[in-house]
């Protein structure tokens, strides 16, 4: 039976946690920001794919080349390795995130597919080994494997990684009066590129107070302190050395706090820009600030979102998911 699965958008890294904190995002306005994937039929030729959507058009013209394919290889191999063997399916994206946008665009595929795939198949694999997968595929696209966008999108909430055998990731309590604004200004930051221009190695200065952020954090959400939360979103990892690929991120920093907002980072690897603020007025008014200024093309977006609990949702294939 057809199967068509939805994966929300994340945020990897909250500004403190690079690699090892992650959020699921859901726009209020109730628009579906996040891949979905169908799982049509089982077919006795080749794997088939096809895409639609607003951002198909940049996804490679050789279905081989999407990661869709390695999903579908990398499922058909572990049943193999249970002792089923399963043939070609057909498979269709509609690719609603941008690729390369810093809300975990190539995640979303991953999530949907494995998921969809995972289910048409009749459930073999438990929620660790989809992730596990996930995580491997995620890996495969940006050079090293890190599980802050795959798991948020698949569980839902925010997710602190353990990267335990059997346990890969925690869920942390979200404070429940914040809203994120999300804007992605239309240009394409490379994951692996943003990666490879992080220093190799970090001042004992560096890793103390990244150690001192993030334990606070952790601790204040559980707390319910969420002031304190907020003043630990801070990154000294990545963003003083990706600011650089972000145009306007530093202005749009000075302008969001001054409007209120509570914090301000850089989503996953850029370019999307997140800021945290409690109060929807506030919220209101970064969003408008940020589709004015930050957005760069036609191809940009703003939202305010709220974090996705859920993660991952079968969906049922209407109009909007299903294509000609
Ligand atoms: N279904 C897919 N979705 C997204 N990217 C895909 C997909 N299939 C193949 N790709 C390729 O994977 C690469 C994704 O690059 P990159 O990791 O920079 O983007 P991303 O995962 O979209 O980034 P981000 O997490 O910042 O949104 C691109 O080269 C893209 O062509
Ligand atoms: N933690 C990853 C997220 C990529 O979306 C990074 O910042 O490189």
């Amino acid at each position: 039976m057809a199967v068509a699965v939805y994966a929300p958008a994340s945020i990897g890294n909250l500004g403190v946690g690079f690699d090892i904190l992650g959020a699921a995002l859901k726009p209020i306005d109730g628009s579906l920001l996040g891949d979905v994937v169908e799982v049509d039929d089982s077919i006795s030729g080749e794997f088939e794919l096809t895409a639609s959507g607003r951002f198909a058009h940049k996804l490679p013209d050789d279905p081989k080349q999407n990661i869709l394919y390695d999903c579908f290889v990398g499922i058909q191999t572990l049943l193999a390795e249970q002792g089923t063997h399963v043939g070609a399916v057909k498979m269709h994206l509609h690719k609603n995130l941008p690729i390369g946008s810093g809300l975990g665009s190539s995640a979303s595929s991953i999530v949907a597919a494995v998921a969809a795939l995972n289910q048409f198949f009749g459930s073999p694999l438990n929620e660790e080994a989809q992730l596990r997968l996930m995580g491997d595929l995620e890996g495969q696209i940006s050079g090293s494997i890190h599980y802050d966008n795959v798991a948020p999108c698949f569980v839902g909430g925010i997710q602190l990684m353990t990267e335990l055998d059997h346990k890969l990731c925690s869920t942390l309590p979200s404070p429940k009066s914040w809203y994120w604004c999300s804007a992605y200004p239309g240009i394409t930051v490379s994951t692996a590129e943003a990666r490879s221009i992080l220093p190799a190695h970090y001042s004992k200065a560096d890793i103390i107070k990244h150690g001192r952020l993030l334990a606070n954090f952790v601790h204040a959400l559980y707390a319910g302190d969420d002031k304190l939360a907020v003043t630990m979103m801070e990154d000294v990892i990545a963003e003083p050395y990706r600011k650089v690929l972000l145009p306007g991120f530093e202005s749009a920093r000075q302008a969001l706090l001054k409007l209120g907002a509570l914090a301000v980072g850089i989503s996953g690897s850029g370019p999307t820009l997140f800021a945290v603020c409690d109060d929807i007025s506030v919220a209101k008014q970064c969003d408008a600030y940020l589709a004015k200024h930050y957005l760069q093309n036609e191809d940009g977006f703003s939202h305010i979102c709220r974090i996705d609990e859920a993660g991952v949702a079968n969906v049922e294939i209407q109009s909007e998911t299903t294509h000609s």
